[in-house]
């Protein structure tokens, strides 16, 4: 791909003008009135940077080790489900190009491409896996095992979805299952000689998390916490990390932005753990405010996607690459010399 995409708001129009309408507002749509879609970016936008000057600072350090695996940047690839729909060579194709960015891809649950095969594919990648627990425990350890097998780094399991997203857009269009010839290849069950349906049930609980926990030597990560005494909770569970998600508005909606509720979560974690955080992020400078306000990294969901439908494994490594050279931009005009000098100061509410 040649053209030139300086933002990914270009990422995102060339891959509309790609994908299948019903496909691209499949990656695209959130839940109800997409008001929380919405309030992921407007809420870094309210956030304002107040650069420090004359630091002397050089060139600024970006990498971050997070759980044992080492980033060259604190940009993460979020786990987005079906990526066949954007470009034939799917999650294969993403997992090259976060290799090449030296990053960590978490793989999806509801990935088009089995979890042994994206491995095959992008040696050196740096792999997490992200579960949703299905009510059938052995079926669940089943899954587990193929992560760690597959030599995931770590598990991060979603708990925001006790039940699917209403997505209005998806029901006008009728989208509601994968075309002939794709399938979520984690969910193969060899006994049965089937693929089963994803369940996201609402029996799923805090036992759950204990089970996993005994189930598994992998560090978990818990998806999906927005209330500060659900973050307080987990660390009682004996979560490696906390991951602060709305899933991009996908789930329940009138949820506020994920950065607005980050310094409440920091706060209750009181540095036990890492906390990451994603939702709305588009810019090197929404990187920035973010980690200001405590998160240890971020992850990016539909960012990497335009990516993967604009140009495949190198759309992605170009929106990494744009958003890592934002990142170290954003830095240098704070004057700040690494990540690890972010702090609330910089950020002022406007
Ligand atoms: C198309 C799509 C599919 C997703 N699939 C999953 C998934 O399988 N598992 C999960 O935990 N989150 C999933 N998410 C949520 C993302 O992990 C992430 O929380 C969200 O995309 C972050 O917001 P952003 O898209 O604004 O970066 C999905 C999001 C999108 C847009
Ligand atoms: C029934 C398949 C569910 C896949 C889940 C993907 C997802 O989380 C999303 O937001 O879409």
């Amino acid at each position: 791909m040649t053209a030139v995409l300086p933002a990914i708001r270009d990422f995102e129009a060339a891959a509309r003008a790609r994908l299948d309408p019903a496909h691209y507002d499949y990656f695209a749509c959130g839940a109800g009135d997409e008001v929380t879609v919405k309030a992921n970016e407007a809420a870094f936008a309210r956030l304002a940077l107040l650069p420090r000057v004359l630091r002397g600072a050089g060139s600024p350090r970006i990498g971050v080790t997070l759980l044992g695996s080492r980033a060259a940047m604190p940009v993460l690839v979020a786990p987005t489900a079906f990526h066949r729909l954007a470009d034939p060579e799917g999650e294969k194709a993403t997992a090259r190009a976060a290799a090449a960015a030296e990053t960590v891809m978490i793989v999806s649950m509801a990935a088009t491409v089995a979890v042994e095969d994206v491995v095959a594919a992008a040696p050196g990648a740096t792999l997490w896996f992200q579960l949703y627990v299905q009510p059938d425990m052995a079926f669940t350890e089943a899954i587990v095992r193929r992560a760690e097998a597959a030599g995931c780094a770590a598990l991060v399991v979603t708990v925001d979805s006790p039940a699917r997203g209403r997505r209005d857009q998806d029901v006008r269009n009728g989208f509601d299952d994968l075309p002939e010839g794709m399938r979520c290849e984690n969910l193969r069950d060899d006994d049965r000689g089937t693929v089963r349906p994803i369940v996201m049930s609402p029996v799923i609980s805090w036992e759950h998390v204990d089970l996993l926990r005994r189930m598994t030597r992998l560090p978990i990560v818990l998806k999906g916490v927005t209330h500060p005494a659900d973050a307080r909770l987990a660390l009682d569970h004996g979560v490696s990390a906390l991951y602060v998600s709305n899933h991009g508005g996908r789930q329940l909606d009138g949820v506020p932005a994920s950065v607005d509720l980050l310094p409440e979560i920091v706060a209750a974690v009181g540095g036990a753990v890492p906390v990451l955080m994603d939702g709305g992020i588009r810019r090197g400078t929404d990187v920035v405010k973010a980690m200001a306000l405590g998160a240890s990294a971020v992850a990016v969901g539909r960012p990497v996607i335009w990516g993967l439908a604009a140009g495949g494994e190198c759309g992605v490594a170009r929106v990494l690459g744009l958003l890592r050279d934002e990142v170290e931009h954003a830095l240098t005009l704070c004057g700040l010399a690494s990540t690890h000098d972010l702090e609330p100061g910089l950020v002022r509410r406007c």
